[in-house]
């Protein structure tokens, strides 16, 4: 079964948690795209919720299916938020960025009441490190910055698409970084906290309550304490 289809089955299984009234925290990618859209289908059918969104991208996507998207800055409460990620290890520890939005991602999940995690089964892993670690950082300076990104034990890669640097909704640009057998832990996202010019990091701790696996012929529910 191929990745597309597992992160499918588990996006149409989240839309079953979502329920009339709430308003959901939408997190960005190609899983979340699937969510969203199903997710429209049954506001179409007469589910009534509204959305806050990690990017510009899934707010667009979200209105085009005719999901109401409020400011972030003005949601008394979000019930639910649903993501994607790059890796969910065995102990609940997220890396995302892949698609560039980690830092509204983090500010989406940290708001929300209850946060659902949707992956296909490759993602699942031991131990956080194949997937190079996407770290959001300031423009200015950015080498330097990188430098000291280096000193860590990680290296460093500036994300650039069609020969400029990749931009972030909130105008910073991303470092992917190959992990070198360097641990990826909260201490890791800590450390890079501590650097002058790193924004966010990739590393979400302890921010998925339950992730949705997709499967061959089923979707595993894992749940996980804070
Ligand atoms: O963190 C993310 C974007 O910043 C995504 O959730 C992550 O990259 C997974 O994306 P996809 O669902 O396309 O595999």
């Amino acid at each position: 079964m191929s990745r597309e289809r597992e992160k499918e089955l588990a996006a149409w299984t989240a839309v079953d948690w979502v329920k009339d009234g709430m308003t959901i925290g939408l997190g960005s990618g190609s899983t979340m795209n699937v969510f969203i859209e199903k997710l429209g289908e049954r506001v179409q059918q007469g589910l009534s919720v509204e959305a806050v969104s990690s990017s510009v991208k899934s707010a667009r996507l979200a209105e085009q299916h005719g999901i109401r998207v409020r400011a972030m800055e003005e949601a008394t409460a979000v019930e639910l938020a649903v993501d994607g990620a790059d890796e969910v290890t065995t102990k609940g520890l997220l890396v995302k960025g892949g698609g560039g939005s980690l830092l509204r991602e983090k500010l989406v999940l940290e708001a929300a009441e209850k946060r659902l995690i949707l992956i296909d089964a490759g993602k699942y892993v031991q131990a956080a490190g194949a997937f190079p670690l996407p770290v959001e950082i300031v423009p200015f300076a950015y080498r330097q910055t990188m430098e000291r990104i280096r000193r860590t034990g990680l290296e460093p890669e500036l994300r650039v698409r069609k020969d400029e640097p990749f931009v972030t909704d909130n105008g910073l640009w991303i470092v992917d970084c190959q992990t070198k057998g360097v641990t990826v832990n909260e201490s890791l996202h800590e450390q890079l906290k501590q650097l002058t010019g790193v924004v966010e990091t990739g590393i979400f701790a302890a921010m998925a309550d339950d992730v949705l696996i997709g499967k061959t012929d089923k979707v595993e529910h894992l749940t996980f304490s804070r």
